[in-house]
């Protein structure tokens, strides 16, 4: 595509995000039924199981992790806290990183309560639920900055903000898919985050199978690239990544609710060649 048309189509995406709601997304997705503990077949309790046994299986390591497109949401770094000494989140929108910083800021005004994330994220580490102020602790002491980024850019974060070696882990859940215009700014978009990577470390990528939209505020209706497991794995092969695994959850019609279209969610973890 002509260089023009590329960035038209970004410019596009980014405009649509500026009616993006933290509080209304985090109603859509991080509540019941998509996020109930008590459910078996709820989609966020699923991603915290994938999260946890990536972290914890023994392969994953170093000093820093970065999460890309953290959003408002914090349960992507609950189980890497304990793996990491340093994480940095990011987001495109400075809405995004307000919220996060009211939560790290231990101020009232959050959009969501994440108590139920740490106590779940505690018991699948066998600690007991009551533990959670420990994880909040050490979460709030590890994560030391949240920064600006455009995946879009062949450098999504600014020239400084990593040491010169890299992250040594990357995760990112649904932010490429839902940020791309379609799939070949998809694939260059994993392309710029592999760069912020060092050789051997890993990415825990989760996302959205089959999305062609979804709400991100009332009324903001944001496109999203539909994506297959075949072109999952084929775009990560193309932007330098081996693939350790890839998990697919399938939505029951309980887990439509009417903020998008998606049929699927998608986990998968990585190694940079
Ligand atoms: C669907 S939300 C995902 C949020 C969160 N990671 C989660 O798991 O729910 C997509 C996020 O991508 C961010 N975003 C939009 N454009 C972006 C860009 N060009 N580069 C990086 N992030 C972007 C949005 O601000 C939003 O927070
Ligand atoms: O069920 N979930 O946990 C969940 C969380 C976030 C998102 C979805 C589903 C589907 N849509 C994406 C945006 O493309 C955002």
């Amino acid at each position: 595509m002509e260089e023009k048309g590329k960035e038209n189509g970004v410019a596009a995406m980014a405009a649509c995000y500026q009616g993006f709601d933290p509080a209304a997304y985090l109603q859509y997705n991080y509540t019941p039924p998509r996020a109930d503990f008590e459910r078996k077949d709820s989609i966020v309790p699923w991603k915290l199981a994938c999260l946890h046994r990536a972290f914890t299986e023994g392969d994953v390591g170093g000093e820093l992790l970065v999460d890309i497109g953290s959003g408002p949401t914090l349960y992507q770094v609950l189980s890497g806290c304990e793996v990491f000494n340093q994480v940095l989140l990011t987001d495109f929108l400075e809405v995004n990183r307000q919220e996060l910083r009211r939560w790290l800021r231990d101020e009232e005004e959050c959009n969501l309560d994440w108590t139920p994330y740490l106590q779940h994220v505690c018991k699948l580490e066998g600690r007991r639920p009551s533990a959670w102020t420990e994880k909040a602790a050490k979460l709030r002491q590890v994560i030391t900055d949240i920064l600006p980024i455009d995946v879009h850019r062949p450098q999504p974060l600014a020239p400084d903000a990593l040491p010169s070696a890299g992250a040594d882990c990357l995760v990112s859940c649904f932010c490429l898919e839902s940020v791309s215009p379609d799939l070949a700014a998809f694939t260059r978009a994993l392309g710029h985050i592999g760069r912020l990577l060092r050789t051997g470390g890993h990415l825990l990528l989760i996302g959205a199978l089959g999305e062609s939209y979804y709400f991100g505020g009332p009324g903001v209706k944001i496109p999203v690239v539909p994506l297959n497991e075949a072109q999952v794995c084929a775009s990560l092969k193309e932007s330098g990544f081996t693939l350790i695994r890839l998990e697919v959850y399938t939505l029951n019609q309980d887990m439509r609710v009417g903020v998008d279209d998606v049929t699927g969610v998608f986990f998968a973890k990585a190694r940079k060649d």
